[in-house]
């Protein structure tokens, strides 16, 4: 092996070691390299952007989609290499919230801060970006199953983080590589939440795929677990048979009702979900429909 080809290899046992499979063609090798340095830079910047202690004014740029390409589909029933606490009290959130959550905080314990708002299938993380300013004082989190898409929020959480440290904003959101359909339980307890937001889920067209949806009738009683009572669950597609779908579900539960229009209209975060969503974003550019529909959980099964 010459010394390219060992310094080639180092490089890609750090890309390998984050879910890809590096390939020969320059492309590739370019969009790995620039990971690798945005990993590094990462690395360097913890603990200087999460103690904020931070006094360089070389300020860590956003991260660029193009380099974190991946297939558009996840199949939520594959074994992915996920990681995941044994129970909400077995999960380290300091790593993700070290501004806010001391180490080993016990966050089980009531009156700890917990994470409350939740964004299942958060995509490039445009929503979470909004929503950290609108509940500056809540904890908000984003779950991905795609792993270079986590990769690209968690970046730009991390840059953004930087570049407005003076403010000490962003500190309130982060990401983790998750499958939503699998482990929700594994990460927060009964009550928990006040509001889980499913933005443009994949639409699984065919029929035999629909058990692959996000919202199904057992997955609607784990919301319900997780929610507290007057939680919302939001939803919004742009697949109108999807819609029909997840209204048709949620409705049929026990412990939820949709809330009228009039509220959607009064509601921050669906204006919020309506605009600053990713693919939100491309729907307004083809002139798509976008379908929303909102959901409270009740206190007593109706
Ligand atoms: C069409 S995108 C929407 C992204 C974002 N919510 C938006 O509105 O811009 C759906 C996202 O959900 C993710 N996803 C699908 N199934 C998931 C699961 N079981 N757990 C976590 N994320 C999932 C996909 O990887 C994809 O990024």
């Amino acid at each position: 092996m010459t010394d390219d080809q060992t310094s080639q290899s180092a490089q890609l046992g750090t890309v390998e070691s984050r879910g890809l499979t590096p390939g020969p063609t320059s492309n590739k090798r370019k969009r790995a390299d620039y990971r690798q340095s945005q990993q590094q830079k990462r690395q360097e910047l913890k603990t200087v952007v999460f103690e904020g202690n931070d006094d360089s004014q070389d300020k860590i740029k956003l991260p660029k989609k193009k380099y974190y390409r991946q297939r558009a589909h996840s199949n939520p029933f594959s074994d992915h290499l996920l990681e995941y606490p044994i129970g909400p009290s077995h999960m380290d959130w300091h790593k993700l919230y070290p501004a806010l959550i001391p180490p080993e905080a016990e966050t089980s314990i009531d009156g700890a801060k917990q994470v409350e708002i939740v964004d299942i299938g958060c995509g490039f993380g445009g929503l979470l970006v909004s929503l950290s300013t609108e509940f500056p004082d809540k904890l908000i989190l984003g779950m991905e199953i795609r792993v270079q898409v986590s990769h690209y929020v968690e970046d730009r959480i991390i840059a953004l983080r930087q570049q407005h440290a003076p403010e000490g904003k962003y500190n309130n959101i982060a990401v983790l590589r998750a499958n939503a359909m699998k482990f929700l339980p594994n990460f927060f307890k009964k009550g928990q939440l006040s509001k889980m937001f499913f933005c443009f889920p994949d639409p699984h067209f065919k029929i035999r795929k629909h058990k692959a949806r996000i919202v199904t009738s057992t997955l609607a009683s784990e919301y319900a677990y997780l929610l507290r009572p007057g939680g919302i669950i939001y939803t919004i597609t742009d697949v109108l048979d999807l819609h029909q779908w997840m209204v048709r579900h949620l409705e049929a539960h026990a412990l939820f009702r949709r809330l009228p229009k009039e509220w959607e209209d009064e509601d921050p975060c669906v204006k919020i979900m309506r605009k600053d969503t990713e693919e939100g974003k491309k729907v307004e550019r083809n002139n798509g429909d976008k379908w929303v529909a909102c959901f409270v959980r009740l206190d007593h099964p109706e």
